[in-house]
């Protein structure tokens, strides 16, 4: 099973998501920037080449935040999403088509990809618990 980094960009309440660029599988769905990990990396190795090469600013891994596993109908990928910095703002889109800095409690109205759901509500829940930092 594949493990897939995701980047969990927190600031001021609202969290980074960026959407899949037309010609992309799951073209249009929502996603926490990331990807796969390959050998021979750690996943927060992974996360921060990902973040590289997707947005082209450095930023640094911070703590693992939740997985889940889903199962797609080519295979099942495990999801880890992790607390991260982003260490310049200034990012440019090289794989995404648009990204966007959005409240918690709003992530309900974006079409995020079906294995994020879970990491969504958990923010959203977090959230209104208090339990973010
Ligand atoms: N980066 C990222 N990928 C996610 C998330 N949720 C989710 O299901 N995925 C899936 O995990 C895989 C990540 O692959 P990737 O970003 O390294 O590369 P890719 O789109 O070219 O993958 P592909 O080989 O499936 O086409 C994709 O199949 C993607 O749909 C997420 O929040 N972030």
């Amino acid at each position: 099973m594949k493990n897939v980094a995701a980047a969990v960009f927190i600031r001021d309440g609202s969290v980074l998501l960026a959407r899949r660029a037309p010609g992309q599988r799951m073209a249009g769905f929502w996603e926490f920037p990331g990807g796969k990990q390959e050998e021979r990396e750690t996943i927060f190795e992974c996360l921060e080449r990902e973040i590289r090469e997707e947005f082209n600013v450095p930023c640094k891994a911070l703590e693992i935040y939740c997985k889940h596993v889903h199962r797609y109908g080519a295979g099942a990928i495990n999801l880890i999403a992790i607390r991260s910095e982003l260490l310049d703002h200034r990012i440019e889109l090289r794989v995404h088509d648009a990204s966007e800095w959005i409240q918690i409690p709003e992530l309900n109205s974006y079409r995020v990809s079906p294995a994020d759901i879970f990491v969504s509500e958990k923010l959203i829940s977090d959230y209104i618990g208090g339990r973010l930092a």
